[in-house]
């Protein structure tokens, strides 16, 4: 039911009594109680019109009662502070029914909590604050909801908080430290681990002996690591010092946060630490080890990929391994904001950086790889302020900023959703388990995940770009495609290029907001339009006699071939040499390509150079304007200037050449075509693979 236009921004005057409100909720307990096992459907991340996330404190607004609220309102500058009175009902949120303390009560709906937070389970009988709260009507008569989007936006209150009206204060319902931490000990070992680091809480705040917590502080850092809330872990830990050798354990769950976080040196200092206190701690050592293995990468780049790539497994696709990044830096691009910029000369073929996952969930199903990447997203940046800090950064498009993201408010990161939404679409990668794997023709398709990499986030698009990235479960390998100079910005592609430059910024507009000044791209402006309309019309001629198929096995009639060529001869026409010479020619690739497949069919060795040549040419690539000439084909990655485009297709047509080149007698030939596509699938793999993974 739509809401009349009249009720917007007004109080409603009625609204279900509490008892109303308990009679539904409670039919709706009863279903989650009849399928309790019934998957918990993850909010997608496709939400309604955007609205800050509060910035301000709770003791900073004024606390108004529920019979206050305005119907489809955001009440800036004001806030509720309400008791639970009902266990939730669990949907794409949690709904629960509040009082306040006047004795109105409401449906209270908070979206958006990780399973971290005990917010996630809404316990009866806790008292919570709503900072600058939406009102919204439900569809029903009188029916409304208090919705809560921002995780940030909700405060779970402390019994003994003076900000809490005496008559909401049952509580506390322990007194006691020692009960407090019996009750943290109790959900701990029931697995409850937010309840427990809630108890563990309000242990620490009932203890009047500073004495008496540092062992709790030594429970609530172990359970805020297997939370894998690191920054908490870490400063419990740091506080459960005592200065006595026991210290060791302290420093190792420092370390042990620290490594959680990937702050691999801080990890190395407290784990030296905690070695230098307790030296026979094989634990300790070992931790010692893998910290030091991670410096090592982040110092080297020197990664042992085979065994990465084995230990690789659908269950495992996180790698632990250190992010290579020092031979890039961010700074202002003239393309847009900030860009990734080398700050050494990088070879061909080189390591431009690699980058473990900032955040990416194992979730393959495209369905739901984007929401399972936003929960995660929206969790780990509550649960670690020092990530929210960092990620919140990054460029959103064009939601809105307040400025006051990430900033630490009544003791949790404002985390706005909208922002992280904003954030996941512009920067986040699809990827496959592997780019090997993915490359082979019975590779099952279609089954990406998706990731976040926040370096990585910092690239501009190139058409033509000068890196090309792969992955390996969750680490982004990016390498040179050509050689670039200390200071050269570095570039990736997006997306797969589109051959025509018109569709292609159409998708860069739609997807990223921008149009590509990229020298392909620029080139391709300078082309009269006249010529792009009529060279859009043959490609659709084209497509259409190679029936949208490269040829297989069997002989392709004669007539088809000569038709391609015609074609394809009428299209290099309508590239003009004074704006063509040195770029590619993608909707040539296509038909230059069937050309080479359809003549390997007939063992026309000679017309698969021919073709195969054409092929490079139409990626970019400078190559011998005369097929008989000799070259060197591993000279395409050196000698091709700033505007070629490397792919798989690239590796495959240099795969052609070889096989023609050795069935023509030229074996050098054969040997440096099969060198240089050997170097392509590097490029393309991330790793020195064997080209025959390319048939399997
Ligand atoms: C992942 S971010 C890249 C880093 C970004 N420049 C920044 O300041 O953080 C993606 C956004 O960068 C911009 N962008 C990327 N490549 C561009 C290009 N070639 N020209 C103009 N803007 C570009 C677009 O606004 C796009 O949505």
């Amino acid at each position: 039911m739509a809401i009349h236009g009249d009720l917007v921004g007004t109080v409603p005057s009625r609204r279900l009594s509490k008892e109303e409100l308990a009679k539904t909720h409670k039919v709706h307990l009863k279903k989650q109680d009849l399928s309790p096992d019934a998957p918990r459907p993850v909010k997608q991340p496709v939400m309604s019109e955007a609205y800050p996330a509060s910035t301000r404190s709770i003791r900073d607004v004024e606390i108004i009662p529920l019979n206050r609220l305005r119907v489809e309102t955001h009440h800036r500058g004001q806030g509720i502070i309400v008791k639970v009175i009902s266990p939730p009902y669990i949907g794409a949120g949690a709904v629960s029914l509040v009082e306040d303390e006047f004795g109105n009560a409401d449906k209270l709906a908070i979206y958006n909590q990780g399973d971290s937070s005990i917010l996630s389970g809404v316990p009866e009988g806790c008292v919570v604050a709503v900072k600058e709260p939406y009102y919204k009507h439900n569809g029903a008569e009188n029916d409304y909801m208090i919705c809560v989007d921002h995780p940030s936006d909700v405060i779970l209150l402390r019994f003994t908080d003076p900000i809490v009206p005496e008559s909401l204060r049952l509580g506390p319902l322990l007194k006691t430290g020692d009960d407090w931490k019996k009750a943290g000990d109790t959900a701990f070992l029931e697995k409850d681990f937010p309840t427990a680091v809630f108890c563990y809480t309000e242990s620490l705040e009932a203890l009047e002996d500073d004495n008496l917590k540092p062992p709790i502080h030594t429970k609530r850092a172990g359970t805020n690591l297997i939370l894998g809330r690191y920054d908490a872990a870490k400063a419990d830990a740091l506080a459960s010092r005592t200065g006595n050798p026991s210290d060791w354990k302290a420093y190792y769950n420092a370390g042990r946060a620290a490594y959680g976080l990937c702050e691999y040196r801080t990890s190395k200092e407290h784990l030296e630490m905690a070695l230098k206190l307790n030296a026979s701690g094989s634990g300790v050592r070992k931790e010692y080890e893998r910290c030091l293995a991670r410096l090592r990468e982040e110092e080297m780049g020197d990664y042992d990929f085979y065994a990465m790539f084995s230990l690789l497994n659908p269950q495992n696709v996180h790698l632990d391994v250190g992010s290579f990044l020092r031979r890039t830096a961010i700074a202002d691009s003239k393309h847009h904001g900030k860009g990734l910029f080398a700050t050494e000369d990088i070879k061909v073929g080189d390591i431009v950086f690699a980058e473990k996952a900032c955040l990416m969930p194992n979730q393959y199903e495209p369905a739901r790889a984007s929401a399972a990447l936003y929960a995660m997203m929206v969790r780990q940046l509550c649960d670690n302020p020092s990530l929210a800090q960092t990620v919140l950064k990054l460029y959103p498009g064009e939601v809105e900023r307040t400025g006051a993201e990430g900033a630490i408010v009544d003791g949790v990161p404002v985390v706005d959703v909208f922002l992280v939404e904003g954030i996941r679409t512009k920067n986040c990668f699809s990827l496959p388990l592997s780019t090997l794997e993915d490359t082979k023709p019975s590779m099952r398709e279609g089954r990406q995940a998706k990731g976040l990499w926040v370096h990585a986030s910092h690239m501009n698009h190139s058409c033509v770009p000068n890196t090309m990235r792969s992955f390996l479960g969750d680490v982004l390998i990016s390498r040179a495609t050509r050689n670039i100079s200390s200071g050269e910005e570095i570039f990736q592609q997006y997306v797969p290029v589109k051959p025509l430059a018109d569709l292609r910024n159409q998708q860069y507009k739609e997807g990223w907001g921008f149009e590509c000044a990229c020298p392909l791209c620029d080139g391709e402006r300078q082309s009269l339009e006249s010529i792009l309309e009529k060279r859009k019309e043959a490609l659709v001629a084209v497509e259409k006699v190679c029936n949208k198929k490269l040829p297989s096995k069997g002989l392709i009639p004669d007539a088809s071939i000569r038709a391609v060529d015609r074609l394809a001869k009428a299209l290099e026409d309508l590239h003009e040499p004074e704006v063509y010479d040195n770029l590619p020619r993608l909707t040539l690739i296509y038909p230059s390509n069937w050309l080479v497949g359809a003549h390997r069919g007939r063992k026309n060795w000679s017309k698969v150079v021919r073709y195969g040549i054409k092929v490079l040419r139409n990626f970019g690539f400078k190559t011998p304007a005369d097929e008989s000439e000799s070259w060197n084909p591993m000279d395409i990655y050196t000698e091709s200037g700033n505007a070629s485009l490397m792919t798989i297709h690239v590796v495959a047509a240099l795969r052609r050449l070889a096989e023609a080149y050795e069935a023509l007698g030229h074996k050098d030939m054969a040997k440096r075509s099969l060198e240089a596509a050997e170097f392509g699938y590097m490029l393309v793999t991330g790793f020195k693979n064997d080209l025959s993974g390319m048939d399997a």
